[in-house]
């Protein structure tokens, strides 16, 4: 299969940062975060983004990654720099075969801001780039539900592989749709999943496990016969999408069920893996430029478990500008089958305003 090995590599890494994030959350539940006034969210996003990137730096040293963080901060906090590198430092898988394919623990300090200062890429369309959020939904992350440790690969500017790490996602790709599950996860074995997808070759599932992957079932979106019977996922946060234009919607559809109101990538998992139909993110704000790292491994997961994603005007979204989606607005994601009916409705309700 074509690239396999960046494949199993995103998904180690993105195994091993999701435990971390973990870990930080169940910190803050027990009250033991106390070293530091930084929170939970900046604690897990640069462990994460420290030990994704250094396991890409490791495997194919001349690739690039756009992340969303850097080592700025890191650099004059002393304080935040130790408790992230005591985290760092413990965050290992426990397969010694996993661990030697990222390269092992990152070795020190250095090499952790090295690390996180590898994120720094200006994105385009050439060449080999990994697009990398290690804490999306970081509102869902505080609150204890859906968030997910998000990184792909793209070539050329086409999106290529895709994993997300879904720590709050119950494991069982039937199970339905239901928003208040992780609202007590805490840090144990068996809960969680991870996904993946290679343009061309389909989408996974798996359990998420402490050591050696967990074998993947394939994902497809649910055959939706009568679209008057589709269940919406759409952002928790009114001001990341507008709930109003999104209930017209699902109004000239004739969809009657409530929404499902989810943070993070998660929504992208959940649609493909049949728990739900549709995700839509209209937009709010006129100047506001997605980030590739919000969008780029949902998508490839999406459109390779049976769907079409496009933005809000039927555009395919384009990762090859750079860290922004900026020739796109808004994010439609659907079945194949039905996405036509969904984007005319989608225009037509954006042109009326
Ligand atoms: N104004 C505006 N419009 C659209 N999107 C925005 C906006 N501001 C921020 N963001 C990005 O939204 C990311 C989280 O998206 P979600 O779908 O999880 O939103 S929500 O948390 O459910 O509301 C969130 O990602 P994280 O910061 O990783 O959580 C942001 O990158
Ligand atoms: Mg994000």
């Amino acid at each position: 299969m074509a690239y396999e090995n960046e494949l199993h590599l995103a998904q180690l890494a993105v195994q091993r940062a999701t435990l971390l994030t973990r870990r930080v959350y169940a910190a803050k539940s027990k009250g033991t975060l106390s070293k530091s006034d930084a929170s939970p969210v900046t604690i897990g996003d640069f462990g994460a983004q420290a030990l994704i990137i250094a396991a890409i730096k490791h495997a194919f040293p001349s690739d690039e990654v756009v992340g969303e963080e850097d080592a700025d901060d890191l650099r004059t906090n002393e304080a935040l720099r130790s408790q992230i590198w005591e985290l760092v430092q413990e965050a290992t898988l426990d397969d010694a075969e996993a661990e030697a394919v990222l390269g092992g623990p990152i070795k020190d300090v250095d090499g952790m801001l090295t690390a996180l200062d590898a994120g720094r890429s200006a994105g385009g369309a050439k060449g080999r780039i990994w697009a990398l959020d290690p804490i999306d939904g970081t509102k869902g992350f505080l609150r204890g539900g859906q968030y997910a440790v998000c990184l792909a690969l793209m070539v050329d500017g086409e999106v290529v592989v895709g994993v997300l790490g879904c720590p709050n996602l119950p494991v069982d790709d039937k199970e339905r749709l239901d928003t208040s599950i992780g609202a007590d996860q805490t840090d144990a074995e068996g809960k969680g999943v991870l996904f993946s997808a290679v343009l061309g070759h389909g989408a996974t599932s798996r359990p998420l496990t402490r050591g050696a992957l967990a074998e993947g079932t394939t994902i497809k979106m649910k055959p939706l016969e009568d679209i008057t019977q589709a269940t919406f996922c759409e952002s928790v946060e009114a001001g990341h999408s507008s709930h109003g234009d999104q209930a017209a919607i699902a109004g000239k559809l004739g969809i009657t069920k409530e929404s499902v109101r989810m943070d993070s990538q998660a929504k992208y998992a959940s649609i493909a893996r049949g728990a739900g139909d549709l995700y839509l993110r209209l937009p709010i704000s006129k100047t506001y430029q997605e980030k590739i790292w919000d969008h780029a491994a949902g998508v490839v997961i999406v459109g390779e478990a049976g769907g079409t994603v496009t933005d809000a005007w039927g555009k395919k979204l384009d990762f090859s500008i750079g860290r922004t989606l900026s020739g796109n607005k808004g994010v439609v994601a659907a079945p194949k089958a039905i996405h036509p009916e969904v984007l005319k409705v989608v225009i037509e309700v954006l042109s009326s305003k």
